[in-house]
């Protein structure tokens, strides 16, 4: 069952108080969300009908906290969805299709013809509003993506999932991270965007200024491809960034295995000590891990900057070679470093 509507005046929970919404998905049902809620807000899923219109475009104004941009330019609409297209054609098993940050329905809009049993997380309830009297059938889970469990939500559609959105841009790295971390194969593929320069991170080489943790992570987790630059007179307000899309194809790199939790607790402590102090040496920078150990290979002389994705992961194993047990505080924080 539902549960019934918090009281606390928090921007998300309004939406429990103000209507009496219908029920969930038969597919998705709220005891089973896959939408966790690790502060104050509530998350739902919603299905159509009955839901009341409050909220036109027109009535949105675009919020700066919430990275609303919108696309206007149906041009670069129609080679988003194109790009997609060709990312999860011939994909085996065929995957469902998951919208982050759906806004005003810029890209839905068009998705939905292609994709008609897709589902759309998004968190502002203006916008879910909106979207529910747009277009009834859409699957809509008003609901924050970085609570979203991929994993389980991928096992509950009984289907891998394949990403698309026009990212919100204060919070690109955790959503990335999110979902190349995601275990058990549950993402194949996601086509986002984001801030150019962040794209850049994204695909850099070693020995560039772009090249940091998001490089060595999404290089070592996915295969990274930037597709094409998009202007910023293609949005709504007019953002002062250029954007770039991305494509992630989730394949790991083949010295890597996603599932291995305790080389991956150990990779990323290595990986954002090493960056902590990226312009010194590897000897110096790790010293408070390194547990005395001499570095080999000349690794002790090299800095963060100049080691490949694939090398943070030899040098993982060579520093911590049973890998790093799960380790949290009385508050359930993790005591070993997390990406986000
Ligand atoms: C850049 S806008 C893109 C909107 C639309 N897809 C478009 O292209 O016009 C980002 C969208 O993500 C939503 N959003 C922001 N933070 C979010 C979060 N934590 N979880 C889910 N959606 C979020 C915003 O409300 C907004 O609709």
């Amino acid at each position: 069952m539902m549960k019934r509507a918090r009281t606390a005046a928090s921007p998300v929970s309004t939406i429990y108080t103000a209507f009496s919404l219908p029920s969930p998905l038969p597919s998705l049902r709220h005891s089973e969300s896959p939408f966790r809620s690790l502060d104050n807000r509530t998350r739902c899923t919603l299905s159509a009908s009955s839901y009341p219109s409050q909220s036109s475009p027109r009535s949105i104004h675009p919020k700066k906290s919430l990275s609303q941009n919108f696309l206007r330019d149906k041009n670069f609409v129609n080679r988003i969805v194109s790009a997609f297209r060709e990312s999860t054609d011939n994909v085996e098993p065929v995957p469902t299709v998951v919208e982050v940050g759906p806004g005003l329905g810029a890209l839905t809009d068009n998705l939905l013809q292609q994709y008609p049993r897709m589902h759309a997380i998004e968190i502002d309830q203006r916008a879910v509003q909106h979207l529910q009297v747009r277009h009834p059938h859409l699957n809509l889970h008003h609901a924050d993506v970085l609570q979203t469990d991929w994993s389980h939500f991928s096992k509950q559609l009984n289907a891998p999932l394949a990403i698309i959105g026009n990212l919100p841009y204060n919070i690109v790295s955790q959503i990335l991270f999110s979902l190349l971390e995601a275990p058990d194969k549950s993402v194949t593929t996601a086509l986002v965007m984001m801030q150019k320069e962040v794209a850049q991170r994204v695909i850099a080489k070693p020995h560039s200024k772009s090249y940091g943790i998001l490089s060595v992570v999404s290089q070592l987790y996915a295969k990274p491809k930037l597709l094409f630059s998009v202007p910023n007179t293609a949005f709504f307000p007019v953002p002062q960034v250029t954007s770039a899309m991305v494509r992630l194809d989730m394949e790991p790199h083949p010295n890597f295995d996603k599932s291995d939790l305790s080389t991956n607790r150990a990779l990323r402590t290595v990986v954002r000590t090493a960056f902590n102090q990226r312009r010194k040496r590897l000897r110096n920078a790790l010293k408070t891990i390194s547990q005395g150990k001499q570095l080999p290979n000349g690794w002790d002389l090299k800095r963060a900057e100049e080691l490949e994705p694939v090398e943070f992961l030899e040098l993982t194993r060579f520093l911590f070679p049973d890998g790093m047990q799960e380790s949290r505080d009385r508050e359930g924080k993790a005591l070993y470093s997390v990406w986000r």
